[in-house]
């Protein structure tokens, strides 16, 4: 929750989620853009769509990831370079314990009991898809979400 200023998450998440992204774009773009070949695939989150209660520094990370996408991706396309975005709603994975340290925040953004959450399978069978196109089809954002979760 914001009202938890839980500062050093906030830096940590900031660092991973945004620099972490930027960095890891800036050890690859070059060499895509001399071979005029490649494609980058950001993971962002439905929470880079549409804000969710409890988690509003992971949503404004996860925004930062899709300005930065759509921008570039227009930016290097004239160099034959993709860039697509993956927006995986809840995976079972350890997702909402980014919000274990704040106990309001984890009740608020966890999964319903019942629901059946997305497995990560389901996400590298996304990227996979993308990445397999023809050169002149790019899939540049791809909405995974539980069915019984739509935004
Ligand atoms: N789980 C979910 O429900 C959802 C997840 N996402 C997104 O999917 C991505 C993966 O999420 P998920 O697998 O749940 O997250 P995890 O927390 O399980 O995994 C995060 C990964 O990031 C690595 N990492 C963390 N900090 C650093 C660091 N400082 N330097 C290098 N690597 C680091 C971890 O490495 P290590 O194992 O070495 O610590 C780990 O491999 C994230 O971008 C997340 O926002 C999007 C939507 C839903
Ligand atoms: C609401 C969320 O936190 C989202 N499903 C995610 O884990 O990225």
């Amino acid at each position: 929750m914001m009202t938890s200023l839980h500062e050093d998450d906030w830096d940590k998440m900031v660092d991973v989620n945004c620099k972490g992204l930027l960095n890891g774009i800036g050890a690859v773009l070059g060499g895509m853009v001399e071979r005029k070949k490649g494609h980058i695939v950001n993971i962002s989150s439905d929470s880079g769509l549409k804000g969710f209660i409890g988690v509003s520094v992971y949503c404004g990370t996860k925004f930062f990831v899709e300005g930065v996408t759509e921008s570039m991706r227009q930016e290097v396309a004239k160099h034959n370079v993709k860039v697509t975005t993956i927006q995986p709603g809840f995976v079972a994975l350890d997702g909402p314990e980014r919000a274990q340290k704040d106990p309001e925040a984890f009740a608020l953004c966890s999964p319903p009991a019942d629901l059946e959450v997305l497995q990560p399978e389901n996400i590298a069978q996304a990227v996979l898809y993308a990445v397999s196109q023809p050169s002149f089809v790019a899939v540049n954002q791809m909405l995974v979400q539980p069915t019984g979760q739509p935004l």
